[in-house]
């Protein structure tokens, strides 16, 4: 393959090493990689081709660490609703009648909305995932992927759903340029049993892959957990061996302070769905709390069904917010804690360390923000600005793997028209099954 250099010139750069600050100058870009960052332009590369970064901030790509991007067509359909009749009532009845078209366009949507809006990796639990990779690797943005398994039915529906997810992760890590890795994930412990359960450990452990899960999402849910099996979740995963794997868990909304030191000795890493939890009054997650702990706390939107957008800018915002609100200390999760969580907490939480900052050596996953815009000016604080200012629009730019995915503000790789189109009518399909 030929080697691809090019240089941003005029840009102002978001590096965290250790901390946040604005560096002005030069980013030198090789293939896949960042390969310099700095004031000066880097000797010898007086010729490299030139990309002008003025009044843009390049900032490390959003990551999006739980949903279920084929969701989309189910957005707007059940709001103002608890999870369980959420669930129950709305999104399953809908979700059977999903073919693998529906999940292909649900997904594209999704991922053409990710891009957009910068986010440059994402992690999705579904069925019929292999349509999801299929848009993941036309997109050319990153992707942690899993079939996710509802232990409902028959122990033979079960193992065979078992099998699907297996044979998926394993087809499928390290596909599309490496963009696709794989972890297995059971739904939640209240819709797959401890013996299941156990069998995603063990295939998780056969495999070496991560393990993701629902957990702690509601109040009710915990409760059911303690009725049905004596433990609260966390002592029950615990007791199952989920944490002797690297996981990954979603919600961890109703935790006490044991709870929040099992999951610290175990390092399991929790996806913050802010948006989502509160859309669905399932209350809010113990986020100080558990940073404090020294838990790994990165951020998600949830499916968007449940948001109903994918902006990333707009969690982070919240993460910044709600905690402040609720705990009365205005530091409990300040706007450089909150872009972390966006980023590089969202690279360790799925797995693909080699993204979420801007430093030499790391792979190519950046966004341009464009900010020439009233809502930017003064420019103080350009890190309080992304995290309080910016949403979803102000994106210009965005890169993955050291790839062009949006050029202001249009997607290179793949068709918004087509996809529109298509997604409106596989909801029209949907409700007419
Ligand atoms: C087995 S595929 C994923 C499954 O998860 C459902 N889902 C979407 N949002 C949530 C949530 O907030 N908590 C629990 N389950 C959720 C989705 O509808 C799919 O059936
Ligand atoms: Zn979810």
């Amino acid at each position: 393959m030929n080697s691809h250099k090019w240089l941003i010139k005029n840009g102002q750069f978001a590096v965290s090493d250790p901390e946040w600050r604005i560096v002005k100058g030069y980013m030198l870009v090789e293939n896949d990689k960042i390969v310099y960052i700095g004031e000066k332009l880097p000797e010898g590369e007086e010729e490299t081709t030139v990309f002008d970064g003025k009044n843009l901030l390049f900032i490390p790509g959003l990551i999006n660490t739980h949903g279920h991007a084929a969701m989309s067509l189910l957005r707007g359909y059940g709001d103002d609703l608890a999870l369980q009749i959420w669930l129950q009532e709305k999104m399953w009845p809908m979700e059977e009648k999903f073919t693998a078209d529906d999940v292909y366009w649900g997904a594209s949507l999704s991922i053409l909305e990710m891009i957009k809006g910068g986010t440059t990796a994402f992690l999705d639990m579904y069925d019929q995932m292999d349509q999801v990779a299929k848009v993941v690797e036309e997109s050319g943005i990153r992707a942690s992927l899993m079939r996710g398994v509802i232990g409902f039915g028959s122990d033979e529906l079960r193992a065979a759903k078992l099998a699907e997810a297996t044979s998926f992760a394993k087809e499928w890590n390290g596909q599309a340029n490496g963009r696709i890795t794989t972890m297995l994930s059971p739904h939640a412990p209240y819709t797959c049993g401890p013996e299941f359960i156990e069998k995603f450990v063990q295939a998780a452990h056969d495999l070496d892959l991560p393990l993701h899960t629902h957990m702690s999402e509601t109040k009710a849910e915990v409760e059911q957990n303690v009725k049905d099996y004596g433990l609260r979740p966390v002592a029950h995963l615990e007791k199952l061996g989920f944490f002797s794997r690297p996981s990954l868990v979603a919600h961890a909304v109703h935790l006490t302070d044991e709870e929040i030191e099992i999951l610290a000795k175990y390092n399991v890493a929790v996806a913050h769905n802010p948006g989502s939890n509160l859309k669905l009054a399932s209350g809010v997650a113990r986020v100080p709390d558990l940073l404090k702990a020294g838990v790994v706390v990165s951020l998600a939107t949830d499916g968007p069904a449940s948001n109903n957008n994918l902006d990333m800018f707009e969690e982070m915002r919240l993460a910044a917010l709600i905690h402040k609100g609720v705990s009365g200390d205005p530091t409990a999760v300040p706007a450089t804690e909150a872009l972390r969580m966006g980023t590089e907490y969202g690279a360790k939480s799925i797995y693909v360390e080699d993204t979420g900052t801007l430093a030499a050596g790391k792979k190519a996953d950046f966004i341009a923000i464009d900010l020439d815009q009233a809502h930017f000016l003064p420019y103080s604080d350009l890190i309080s600005h992304v995290v309080y200012s910016a949403s979803a629009k102000d994106v210009k730019h965005v890169w993955v793997d050291g790839k062009q995915l949006l050029k202001d503000g249009e997607a290179l790789t793949l068709d918004e028209e087509r996809i529109k189109r298509e997604a409106e009518s596989a909801f029209k399909g949907l409700k007419a099954r």
